[in-house]
């Protein structure tokens, strides 16, 4: 063997999952990783119900980012199976990094999920403190301690404890740094330039929920869902001149919030589909024509059939 071969760093590949409570940053932070918008991001909880993965390609690593919903206690059969989907993403990946946001306390949200991560036993545990550019050194300091506390209570090891900020972009790098030390050696598991294999489908559905969502407020936060009805690139078009057809179907559980989402004279709907069809051309690069109707799916959060029927 020469010196060249005990010098090289093995390529090292495997999954990660970020986990906190709502809001705690995880999808932005995936986004910071990955250097794109694949994950939706959204100031209101519990927008993220897909698992999607987020790729960082590096030459002496492949780290893949598995984005879960967020833990919670359940409430409704979907909030059932979002758990169990959770903690089937944990015992799956190589690491699991807890985010608690460090403008906030730690509180019985975190406290539950790390009780039940706690339960996952061999998978590698990190602690981020995430938003750090929305605390002061001495608030930093605090969290840091509460978050060690909080492990020493739920017997749980923390591999490493990091501050982070995705927006100011402060310790991502770093974060990458010890996310990859954490992963088994082996090769890279995807094609170099993937950025994430959720099929454009479910990212395009994602997209038109957020947009739908946007607008909202309060008004009805859980109870919409999209599902993309067909989609494909119409036919007898130059190709210098692509045109992506989508049909999407967007789900309410009552013809109240049916008449919401419409708004006067149709005016939401057309924002809705307007802000939607921007966000998914940026993100795959063709001219859209979406096409979004507003149906009505009585309790779907209750329903195991209408559950089936809308992908969970
Ligand atoms: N200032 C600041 N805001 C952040 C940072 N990271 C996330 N945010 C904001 O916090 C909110 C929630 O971020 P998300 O990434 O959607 O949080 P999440 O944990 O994925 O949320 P769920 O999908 O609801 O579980 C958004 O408004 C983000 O813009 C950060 O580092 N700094």
């Amino acid at each position: 063997m020469n010196d060249d071969h005990e010098t090289t760093p093995a390529h090292r590949s495997g999954f990660v999952s970020f986990v906190g409570r709502p809001n705690a940053g995880k999808s932005t932070l995936t986004n910071a990783l990955v250097g794109s918008k694949v994950v939706i991001t959204s100031n209101k909880p519990q927008t993220t119900r897909t698992v999607v993965r987020g790729i960082v390609h590096r030459d002496d690593a492949q780290l893949i980012l598995v984005d879960t919903p967020g833990l919670h206690r359940p409430r409704t059969l979907l909030g059932e199976r979002l758990n169990d989907l959770v903690m089937t993403t944990w015992a799956e990946v190589d690491v699991v990094a807890v985010c608690f946001p460090a403008n906030e306390k730690i509180g019985p949200g975190d406290t539950f999920i790390v009780n039940e991560l706690a339960k996952v036993k061999r998978t590698t545990k990190i602690a981020v403190a995430t938003k750090t550019d929305l605390a002061t050194p001495e608030q930093i300091a605090e969290h840091l301690l509460a978050i060690t506390e909080l492990g020493r209570a739920t017997n749980t090891e923390w591999a490493q404890v990091i501050p982070v900020s995705s927006v100011s972009g402060d310790q991502i790098d770093l974060l990458a740094d010890l996310l990859v030390e954490q992963l088994p050696e082996g090769p890279p598991l995807y094609p170099d330039g993937d950025l994430t294999d959720a099929p454009e489908e479910i990212l395009v559905a994602e997209l038109i929920r957020e947009a739908a969502l946007e607008g909202v407020r309060d008004e009805l936060p859980h109870s919409i869902a999209v599902t993309v009805e067909e989609m494909g690139l119409r036919e007898g078009r130059d190709e210098s001149k692509p045109l992506l057809d989508i049909y999407a179907s967007l789900y309410v559980e009552r013809d109240s919030q049916k008449g919401i989402m419409i708004g006067h004279k149709g005016a939401r709907l057309r924002e809705v589909g307007k802000a939607a069809r921007q966000q998914i051309e940026a993100l795959l690069g063709t001219p859209v024509y979406l096409d979004l109707h507003i149906k009505i799916a009585k309790d779907w959060q209750r329903d195991p059939r209408q559950l089936r029927k809308l992908g969970f």
